[in-house]
C-alpha cells in the first residue's frame, strides 16, 4: 500500500522516478444525504506502478465512478490524498489540478464522447493540436494510434459512420492521444455486444501495453478484467485486492 511519504516528490533524489504512477491514500468521499452523510470512499488506499494495469471489479454503487473521478481530479476528496506520478494533488488550485489531468491522464467513459463534426483522425489530433503540437506531427500519431487499434481504414468518418466498437476504439486512441501516464477508464465497453466488447478490450489491453500507460479500469466483466496485471474491488470504502 502506498503511503504518503512513499508519494511525495520532496525527498526524491534528483532523476530518479517515483514507483506509482497513480497512489490513493486514505481517500474518503461523502454525499449529503438527507440530514447524514452516506460515506463512499472510507481510506481507500492504491498504487499503480509505471506500465501496470488494474481492473477495478466491485458492485454497482459501491463507488467505482467516484474512486475514478478523484483519481482522475475531477472530484475532490474529503479526505486523504492523490499523488499523480509522485506528486501530491489534493491542496493544489483548481488551475494546477487541470493541467495535471490535461498532461498525465487519459479517459475512456463508456460512451465515447467523440465530437460528432469531426472525422475519426481530427479526434484523435484535437487534444494533441490543444497541448500545442502542430497539425502535421498531432495527425502522424493520431494515424498511428488508430493504426494500431484496425481503424487505418476509417481515418476520415465521423462518429456516425462508425460502429459502436468502432467509436469506442477512436475514443480509447484519443485518451492515448497526448501520451499519459495515466489511463483511466470507467466501463469503457459497458456498451457494447460480448464479442465487440472482448475485440476492443483486447485492442485497449494491447495498446496499454505498448504504450507502457498505467490504466485502471472499472468493469463488470470479469473475463475481461482477468487480462489485467491485477483486479482489486471495493469492501466498505476500503479498496481490496482479488486474487
Ligand atoms: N453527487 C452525488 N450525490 C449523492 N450521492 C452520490 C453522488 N454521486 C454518487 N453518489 C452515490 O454514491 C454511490 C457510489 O456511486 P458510483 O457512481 O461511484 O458507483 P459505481 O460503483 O460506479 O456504480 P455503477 O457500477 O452502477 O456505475 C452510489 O450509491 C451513488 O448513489
Amino acid at each position: 500500500m502506498p503511503t504518503p511519504s512513499e508519494g511525495r516528490t520532496a525527498g526524491r533524489a534528483p532523476g530518479t522516478r517515483p514507483q506509482f504512477a497513480l497512489a490513493l491514500s486514505g481517500v474518503v468521499r461523502r454525499y449529503a444525504q438527507g440530514q447524514g452523510a452516506l460515506e463512499i470512499l472510507r481510506g481507500a488506499d492504491l498504487g499503480i506502478t509505471h506500465g501496470q494495469s488494474v481492473a477495478l471489479v466491485a458492485p454497482s454503487g459501491s463507488g467505482k465512478s467516484t474512486l475514478l473521478h478523484i483519481a482522475g481530479l475531477l472530484e475532490h476528496s474529503d479526505a486523504g490524498e492523490v499523488f499523480i506520478d509522485g506528486a501530491p494533488t489534493a491542496r493544489l488550485p483548481d488551475a494546477e489540478r487541470t493541467r495535471i489531468r490535461r498532461l498525465s491522464i487519459g479517459f475512456v467513459y463508456q460512451f465515447h464522447h467523440l465530437l460528432p463534426e469531426f472525422t475519426a483522425l481530427e479526434n484523435v489530433a484535437m487534444p494533441q493540436m490543444i497541448r500545442g503540437l502542430g497539425k502535421k506531427e498531432a495527425e502522424a500519431r493520431a494515424k498511428e494510434l488508430l493504426s494500431y487499434l484496425g481503424l487505418g481504414a476509417r481515418l476520415t468518418h465521423r462518429p456516425s459512420e462508425l460502429s459502436g466498437g468502432e467509436q469506442q476504439r477512436v475514443a480509447i486512441a484519443r485518451a492515448l492521444a497526448n501520451a499519459p501516464r495515466l489511463l483511466l477508464a470507467d466501463e469503457p465497453t459497458g456498451n457494447l455486444d460480448p464479442k465487440t466488447s472482448d475485440h476492443v478490450f483486447g485492442a485497449m489491453s494491447e495498446l496499454v501495453r505498448a504504450t507502457g500507460v498505467a490504466a485502471l479500469i472499472a468493469t463488470h466483466n470479469l473475463d475481461l478484467a482477468a487480462r489485467m496485471d491485477r483486479r482489486v474491488t471495493l469492501r466498505e470504502g476500503k479498496v481490496v485486492e482479488l486474487a
